[in-house]
């Protein structure tokens, strides 16, 4: 597995080993050993999500904040720009965001640990994104930032206004974003 931190340096974009031959490929899409050592730390997976969305759709940015989830984000179809928002303050690169493509054909994951806002875009005809995630949903819980909050100013790669839940309609600026410690 190839592993690159990025720009916010915890989160971890990884590039699984494909083992192509005349019928196609294997992959392991997930190897707890090989995770832990792509971290440099444990985590325990309790939930597998699925969204497929259409193009055009632009889900988040969300994060739960008394029972933080960490994500481990893959495209089975199509392709997302997707987005992280670091929210503990004490880190060094509190309030930065970083986007990364991640496409089926990229077979890439992306590591996003607790303290997190997230969304993505999707950048095709339509996507299918499986997440697993290190804590189970509580959506008394949930919280969300806007997608164009100034303050952060996204670089979306938009071809158009994005479609939008009612509730991501109504995210809060980060100004009012509960921060992590
Ligand atoms: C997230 C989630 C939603 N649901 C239900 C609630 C609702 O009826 C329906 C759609 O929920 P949402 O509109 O919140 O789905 P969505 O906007 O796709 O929410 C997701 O966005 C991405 C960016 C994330 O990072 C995820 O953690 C999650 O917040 O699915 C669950 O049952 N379990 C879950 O874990």
């Amino acid at each position: 597995m190839h592993i690159q931190p990025l720009t916010i340096p915890d989160i971890v974009l990884m590039t699984p080993k494909a083992h192509q031959d005349e019928r196609g490929f294997f992959m392991e899409s997930f190897n707890l050993r090989s995770f832990a050592q792509a971290i440099n730390g444990r985590y325990g997976f309790v939930q597998d999500n699925h969204s497929h969305s259409k193009k055009q759709v632009l889900r988040g940015l969300h994060y739960q904040f008394r029972q933080p989830q960490g994500k481990l984000i893959r495209v089975l179809q199509g392709s997302i720009y997707d987005v992280v928002v670091d929210l503990r303050q004490s880190s060094a690169t509190f309030g930065q965001w970083l986007g990364v493509e991640l496409s089926a054909a990229s077979q890439q994951q992306l590591w996003i640990p607790p303290g997190f806002a997230h969304g993505f875009l999707t950048l095709t005809e339509s996507s299918d994104v499986l997440y697993k995630t290190t804590d189970y949903y509580r959506p008394e819980d949930e919280h969300c930032i806007r997608w164009d909050d100034t303050h952060l100013a996204i670089a979306w790669p938009l071809q158009g206004p994005p479609m939008l839940s009612q509730k991501d309609q109504q995210g809060v600026p980060f100004s009012q974003a509960q921060l992590f410690g």
